[in-house]
């Protein structure tokens, strides 16, 4: 039996987390594929339950599942913990070896117009960014932090640079095949490096084009011109960065969704955004970020490219309707756009 973990953890992560699962059960009650779920702890809950953000039974159940389904973690409550619940996160990545973190961006008809850059400007905007999520100055040691100094260090090797431009590549023979490189290599020696290896990994791939871009300049063409981009490629940091900049582009943070791929071919699929815990607890987050991480894993982890279509015709006859949650200027709530889309799909799938 095909088992997901699931880790609905802090914040709005359970209520997003049980839209998602409240769609993909369709395609269980309709006999189209079946699944069981085991639910664990990561972030804030698991600090509240057992005192880490992390605990083994977690890592052992992602180890022994075939995907795994995460909500959001963090918030003000855990902040001033020893270890955060966002440690619990980096560390999941890590000892699963999620290193190629896929974030698509794509501007659609039914909400172009709620972006508030102009509808010109980005109207057929599609391009994916690969984050690179095991390395970099979020793993980097020696760190320090006394009352007088701090360090973090930037470590990147050649074999994790390889690795990620591998997985941009592959991914843009797929699509326009360019590959824009994002560093900062007029400064960082891991950026010299970064585009070192660039160059060398392209060479393997002569249909596909590759630029490279530094990081400030790329942060302004994502505004002001986003429809030149394919594939952008970058290291952890700037990926976090440019990613949560790109949601401007789509309307709302709300909407976008991300595949965490590792050789062991054990993905995670996860919202980009976090807990909000500004808005936590009153069933208004946007359902789409984690019904999308649904498709992303039907289609990553399960080839159900056909059950991933039918879920997104089924959301855009739903935004047809202009039935939207607050960010995207609609007044549904969480639980009422997912029943649209449950709605819809049931049609979709019968007929
Ligand atoms: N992968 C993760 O679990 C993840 C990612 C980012 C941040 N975080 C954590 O989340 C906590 C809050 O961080 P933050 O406030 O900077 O970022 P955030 O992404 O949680 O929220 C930023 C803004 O976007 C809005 N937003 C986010 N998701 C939404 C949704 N689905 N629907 C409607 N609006 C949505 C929020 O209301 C907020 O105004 C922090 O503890 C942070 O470390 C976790
Ligand atoms: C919560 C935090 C550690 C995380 C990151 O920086 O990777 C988040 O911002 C993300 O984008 O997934
Ligand atoms: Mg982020």
């Amino acid at each position: 039996m095909t088992k997901i973990t699931v880790l609905k953890g802090d914040g709005i992560g359970p209520e997003i987390m049980d839209a998602g699962l409240n769609i993909l059960s369709v395609f269980k009650e309709k006999g189209l594929f079946d699944y069981e779920i085991s639910e664990e702890l990561v972030g804030g809950a698991a600090i509240d339950a057992v005192g880490k953000p992390l605990p083994e039974k977690t890592v052992e159940s992602c180890q022994s599942s075939d995907a795994i389904l995460l909500g959001a973690i963090g918030g003000p409550k855990w902040d001033d913990c020893k270890e955060r619940p966002e440690a619990g996160l980096l560390a999941l990545r890590k000892q699963l070896s999620l290193y190629a973190n896929i974030r698509p961006i794509q501007v659609s008809e039914e909400l172009v117009h709620l972006s508030p850059i102009k509808e010109d400007r980005i109207a057929g905007t599609d391009f994916v960014i690969v984050r690179e999520l095991t390395g970099g100055i979020y793993f980097g040691e020696p760190r320090q932090l006394n009352d007088t100094e701090a360090l973090d260090t930037c470590v990147y090797t050649k074999e994790e640079i390889e690795r990620i431009m591998r997985a941009a590549f592959e991914l843009a023979q797929t699509r326009r095949k360019k590959v824009t490189s994002v560093d900062k290599s007029n400064v960082l020696a891991t950026s010299k490096l970064w585009r070192k290896v660039a160059e060398e990994v392209s060479q393997d791939y002569p249909d596909v084009t590759l630029e490279h871009q530094l990081v400030d300049s790329c942060a302004m063409v994502m505004i002001t011109k986003p429809k030149e981009f394919d594939v952008i490629v970058t290291e952890n940091m700037f990926g976090d960065i440019l990613s949560d900049e790109a949601s401007v582009l789509t309307g709302s943070l709300g909407v976008l969704a991300s595949s965490s791929l590792s050789k062991t071919g054990i993905h995670l699929f996860e919202p980009i955004h976090g807990s909000a815990p500004d808005i936590a607890g009153q069933n208004v987050a946007n359902p789409l970020s984690m019904i999308y991480s649904v498709t992303m894993m039907l289609r990553d982890s399960f080839k159900q490219y056909k059950l991933a279509d039918m879920v997104d015709e089924a959301v855009k006859k739903v935004m047809q309707k202009g039935i939207m949650t607050k960010d995207l200027g609609g007044n549904y709530s969480t639980t009422d756009v997912t029943k649209y889309i449950r709605e819809e799909l049931i049609e979709i799938i019968g007929g």
